[in-house]
């Protein structure tokens, strides 16, 4: 998976060459007068960082974890704004009302796929029938891989999580056709790679960038609008996503297939980012600890042998036996593997705006209009709630230690208040499928480009929106005896 940061300099072509050298001038002139312009806001109070606001906004989509965090060393961790931000608390953040979480984010996803108020946990029994489907989709592409060889987690585990999505958000006609997928995975991938800072900043600019995503986008609604009409003109309905949607839709007195269009992208644009990075960060770090390997596999096993099939059956068979429920309550290991991986990898920004009246806050004023995000590091790496805050601890959550439960609010790796993932329960079972297979199909250990096995646990580079390396590979050194 290629990083989303700006291209514009080493591509060099003719525009991004001109915008490197106003850049380059606007740096220096900002230097300058940044001594000038940090001081508080006479309006709000709220420190006004200073600078120019162009070169603040810029760090802030490239450079952002770093920016944050020594621009709150600089205010001694007080809230502050830069033209278009302003930081704020906890408690406000999560809870308030007329902060809104869809306009915010409006900002970074620049015009593209927006995400849809969903809710998957309402979709029933449909969730059983997808089950051997979704299973037999994460068993046709692990069995590609193996049982020797090496594959990147975040390239390889990534496309297996965008199949599943696929397959759990559109039709059969389309998750059944690899050539197809692949196709959307392309057009998926270009546009999350032409969020660039020049095409989110410069939204007027003609950058390569913007017109990838223009085309991108075109022929995303294209190929999905094909499927859903494929589907609304099927004589034998199924319950397929789309399907679902369909009859939903119908029911409350027809809608456009653009409008089911949008939603199905949103469900893939929520779904693929997080899940994706996520269960590559979980196969690292357990792949780094023998211990908590050690215990995930043995859960796994005992799920086979209270629900699964035969053990000579394909293990994606085998799986398919177990119920969701099962995979839901009686996998505490896995739930702790996830709480902490995403604690360390869910620790970037929540964003809102504020649509309603202005917010008074600590003697500051956050008027309407504004856009406010939260810096989820500051929590999720605090040593006082976190002790050693960088290691991977899933004991961290066990009964007696329950660090997450110190303070109010210090664990956000689904969201909290207002706005909790809606995809939380499917994002789960999608990662406890996928880690599944993976730990009783195979036996690996993850290994720097040359081979070498890593000596230290690799860290998450926090200014990479995406969160992925791609220097650590996994190394399939054979079946594990649990297949
Ligand atoms: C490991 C995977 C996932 C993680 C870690 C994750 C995490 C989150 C977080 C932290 C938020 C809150 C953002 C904020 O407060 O600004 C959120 C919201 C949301 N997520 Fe997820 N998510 C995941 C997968 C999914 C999936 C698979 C779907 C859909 C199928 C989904 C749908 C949504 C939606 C619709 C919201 C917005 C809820 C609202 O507006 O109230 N997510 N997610």
């Amino acid at each position: 998976m290629n990083k989303t940061t700006p291209s514009f300099i080493l591509n060099g072509s003719p525009q991004e060459f001109v915008l490197a050298v106003i850049l380059t001038t606007v740096l220096g002139i900002a230097i300058a007068s940044y001594l000038y312009f940090g001081r508080p806001n006479t309006d709000t109070g709220i420190h006004s960082l200073g600078g120019l606001s162009f070169l603040n906004a810029w760090r802030f989509f490239t450079t952002r974890h770093d920016f944050l965090r020594e621009s709150f060393h600089r205010t001694n961790q007080r809230p502050f704004e830069f033209s278009l931000f302003q930081l704020n608390a906890r408690k406000l953040f999560f809870h308030e009302k007329s902060l809104n979480l869809n306009k915010g984010y409006a900002i970074l996803l620049g015009g593209g796929p927006k995400l849809a108020d969903i809710n998957v946990n309402n979709q029933g029994s449909d969730e059983e029938a997808l089950f051997p489907l979704l299973l037999s989709d994460i068993e046709k592409i692990t069995r590609t891989w193996g049982p020797e060889g090496t594959i990147d987690p975040f390239t390889e585990v990534y496309k297996l999580v965008f199949q599943v999505t696929v397959r759990m958000a559109t039709c059969r006609e389309l998750a059944d056709d690899p050539a197809e997928v692949s196709q959307l995975f392309d057009l998926y991938s270009t546009l999350e790679k032409s969020s660039t800072a020049a095409a989110l900043l410069l939204p007027w600019f003609p950058s390569p960038a913007r017109k990838a995503k223009t085309k991108a986008t075109a022929e995303l609604f294209k190929k999905l609008c094909s499927y859903v009409e494929v589907r609304r003109n099927a004589t034998v309905p199924s319950n397929d996503a789309i399907d679902v949607l369909l009859a939903q839709f119908i029911l409350a007195e027809g809608v456009s297939t653009n409008t089911i269009v949008g939603f199905v992208l949103s469900t893939i644009f929520a779904g693929v980012v997080n899940s994706g990075m996520s269960v590559g960060w979980a196969l690292i770090y357990l792949g780094m600890n023998a211990v908590w390997k050690a215990k995930a596999t043995a859960e796994v096993r005992a799920l086979l042998s209270r629900h699964g099939t035969s053990p000579s059956d394909p293990l994606h068979k085998q799986f398919a036996s177990i119920p969701v429920s099962a995979w839901d309550e009686e996998m505490p290991v896995a739930d702790a593997v996830i709480r902490e991986t995403l604690r360390l990898a869910m620790s970037g920004l929540a964003i809102r705006r504020n649509l309603e009246n202005d917010i008074a806050l600590g003697g500051h004023t956050v008027a309407r209009g504004d856009f406010l995000t939260y810096w989820v590091s500051e929590i999720h790496f605090d040593p006082s709630v976190y002790p050693d805050p960088f290691s991977f601890d899933p004991g961290r959550y066990d009964v007696g230690r329950e660090e997450d439960k110190r303070v109010p609010l210090a664990y956000l790796g689904w969201g909290a208040g207002r706005h909790v993932c809606a995809g939380m329960r499917l994002a789960k079972l999608e990662m406890k499928l996928v880690t599944a297979l993976f730990l009783a199909g195979f036996e690996y250990e993850p290994v720097d480009g040359k081979g070498q096995p890593l000596t230290a646990v690799p860290q998450i580079d926090r200014n990479d929106i995406q969160r992925v390396r791609g220097d650590i590979v996994l190394n399939l050194v054979g079946d594990n005896d649990a297949a």
